[in-house]
């Protein structure tokens, strides 16, 4: 994923954490992949930003995701107006209860509207929800569940909610962009385009880095 930044950055000594620091008004955090990890590695490097008295502004997940089509095809980008977790929950005879139905956590996290809108714009990409998983669909039929109880999924991916979550701990506006692989649906290792989904990664930072050096969360 750093390919898509001009510089590597130097690493940061950090426990636990892949960060890198770079001369620009960012860092690079390698987050490990799935939500628990990604959570874990984001609040570390939170936590140590606060402590050193220079707080972040912005979090920023990016990665690859499956599409939903034909909303979301192969190589185009997709930006979050809503971080749903789709998997948090319990089951029931009566099908999936997502824990606010439960009575406690959250589901989903939303982005600043002003940051989402300008992002989407910048860097071409369509806007809606992004859902995070546990495990990759794998079969038409989960893919065809995901999309009864999410119908305005764009994409799946399995960082943004942690990272959300972590952000949101720390009262960090949070935005996910994400460069499409592979259509959600039966698994076919030989349909991942992962070269192709990072290379839109690439050219889409390149146009978003001026906006994300400049957003100011006073203005959302
Ligand atoms: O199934 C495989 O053989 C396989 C081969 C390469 C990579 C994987 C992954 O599971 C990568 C997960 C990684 O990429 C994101 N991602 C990309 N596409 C999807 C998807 O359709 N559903 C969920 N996550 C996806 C994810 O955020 C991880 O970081 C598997």
């Amino acid at each position: 994923m750093a390919r898509a930044f001009p510089e590597p950055g130097r690493p940061v000594s950090l426990p636990g954490v892949e960060l890198r620091r770079t001369g620009g008004s960012y860092d690079l955090l390698a987050a490990g992949v799935g939500p628990a990890l990604a959570a874990a590695s984001v609040s570390a490097a939170l936590t140590a930003a606060t402590l050193t008295g220079e707080p972040y502004a912005l979090v920023v997940s990016a990665g690859i995701a499956g599409g939903f089509l034909p909303e979301a095809p192969v190589g185009s980008l997709v930006v979050a107006d809503r971080i749903t977790v789709a998997d948090l929950g319990a089951e029931s005879a009566e099908g999936f209860l997502p824990v606010t139905e439960l009575g406690f956590g959250t589901v989903t996290h939303r982005p600043p509207d002003s940051l989402v809108r300008a992002a989407g714009a910048a860097a071409g990409a369509r806007r809606g929800e992004i859902l995070t998983v546990s495990t990759v669909t794998g079969t038409a039929a989960r893919a065809a569940a995901l999309r009864v109880r999410h119908p305005e999924a764009l994409a799946e991916a399995m960082e943004g909610f942690g990272v959300a979550e972590a952000a949101g701990a720390h009262g960090t506006p949070v935005l996910e962009i994400r460069a499409v692989s592979n259509p959600v649906g039966p698994r076919d290792r030989a349909a991942w385009r992962i070269g192709e989904a990072l290379a839109a990664l690439t050219t889409a930072f390149g146009k978003l880095a001026p906006l994300l050096e400049s957003w100011n969360r006073h203005d959302q």
